[in-house]
């Protein structure tokens, strides 16, 4: 009779070793739980903190955060501190004590610019001075990284008195900290034959990080020698200007010129970037978008929101077109951070090839901020 194997405790840990999630994979899966309102702990320098992304968080998780006693904080950026003149002593991240009757409507406004020019400024708001705001700047970086509006409240408190529903995810600050700065490598997951009407030899491959986060898609057109520079162009995704042929910035048109470019010269490599809004996602960027409405430009909108002018990060580019055997790029874009980024991860940007086309009446205004503020090539 067929027995089953009796699992002993050396096979147990071993079983349990390879299974546990490693750090790149519990920062997504960190990322999953905020963005569905799950708190997480982030544990490192002497402390442990329970954290909850201000967009998300509902009530009874509020008050059962509250219950924990101790003394919760919200913790924001310095770019969102400044528009709600918070000192943020912290440098990039600045920590608002919790005043015991703010709810999630109270926290939301504070992170949510939305509202600032309707309603008066709540406050004034004194950021904290004292203590270590390491755990919190990690909250505010992976909560960012979530897509999520970027603050987060948090409570240090000792990891003995969390409750063990909250330790589901747990981080340690000292190996999560330096991942959440830089992607994952991404690996080619499937390649396929792809003929389109600007270049009727193409292969479209997916590449996906090794913690299943993101992916990314290349398109090449015709046989490009290895050996050679590559025309290539990194797009970042816009949904609102790829697909629905918005006139508010020129990324439909850019995706179509440097397609037919590359299929007028026969090859070349088209990257298409999930980095929606320059990286902080489609709903920040409406968010942007509605501040935009309200007199604010591109960049003062980001500001406003908590988040940095650009949140790309372009090595992730510059790995896949180094796994697709590529050294050299002839590359097609007006932004001097791609080239820098993409020379810093160690391919040879050996042309720039400006890519100008698509100037409307609407984003007229738009291209020249990203000229004045954000040093792109007229
Ligand atoms: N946050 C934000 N993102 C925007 C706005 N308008 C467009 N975008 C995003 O900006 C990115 C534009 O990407 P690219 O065209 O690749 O980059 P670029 O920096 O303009 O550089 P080049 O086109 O190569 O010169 C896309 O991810 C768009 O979704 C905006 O007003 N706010
Ligand atoms: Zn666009």
């Amino acid at each position: 009779m067929f027995q089953f194997p009796i699992i002993t405790g050396y096979m147990t840990g071993l079983m349990t070793g390879h299974f546990a999630p490693d750090t790149a994979e519990l920062i997504n899966r960190a990322r999953a739980d905020l963005r569905m309102g799950v708190p997480v702990v982030l544990c490192g320098h002497g402390s442990a903190a329970l954290v909850l992304a201000a967009e998300t968080m509902g009530p009874a998780r509020l008050a059962t955060l509250r219950a924990l006693g101790g003394a919760p904080v919200l913790a924001i950026t310095g770019r969102r501190a400044e528009t709600l003149k918070a000192r943020p002593y912290d440098g990039d991240v600045a920590r608002l004590p919790l005043p015991e009757e703010a709810d999630c409507a109270w926290i939301r406004a504070i992170a949510d610019p939305a509202d600032d020019l309707r309603t008066p400024m709540k406050g004034p708001l004194f950021a904290l001075r004292e203590g270590d705001a390491a755990l919190h700047r990690l909250a505010v970086s992976l909560v960012k990284s979530a897509q999520l509006l970027p603050a987060a409240v948090v409570l240090e408190t000792a990891v003995e008195s969390l409750p063990e529903a909250a330790l589901l995810t747990r981080l340690e600050a000292g190996s999560a900290g330096p991942l959440l700065l830089r992607a994952t490598d991404p690996h080619p997951v499937v390649a396929a034959r792809l003929p389109t009407r600007l270049a009727h030899g193409g292969r479209l491959h997916i590449f996906r990080p090794d913690d299943g986060g993101v992916e990314h898609y290349a398109f090449e057109i015709g046989r490009p020698d290895r050996a050679q520079p590559v025309l290539a162009r990194l797009h970042s995704a816009c949904f609102t200007g790829d697909v629905l042929g918005s006139l508010k910035c020129d990324c439909g048109p850019q995706l179509h010129a440097a397609l037919a470019q590359m299929g007028d010269e026969g090859q070349g490599v088209l990257l298409y970037l999930n980095q929606e809004g320059r990286g902080i996602g489609l709903a920040n960027k409406m968010r942007a978008y509605s501040l935009q409405d309200q007199g604010f430009d591109t960049v003062e909108a980001n500001h406003r929101l908590g988040f940095e002018d650009d949140e790309r990060d372009f090595r992730i580019g510059a790995d896949i077109l180094k796994a697709m055997g590529f050294a050299r790029v002839r590359l097609l874009t007006n932004n001097p951070r791609k080239i820098a980024m993409m020379q810093g991860a160690g391919l040879a940007v050996t042309e720039r090839v400006p890519l100008k086309v698509g100037l409307t009446d609407q984003n007229a205004a738009y291209l020249a901020t990203k000229a004045a503020k954000s040093g792109h090539l007229l």
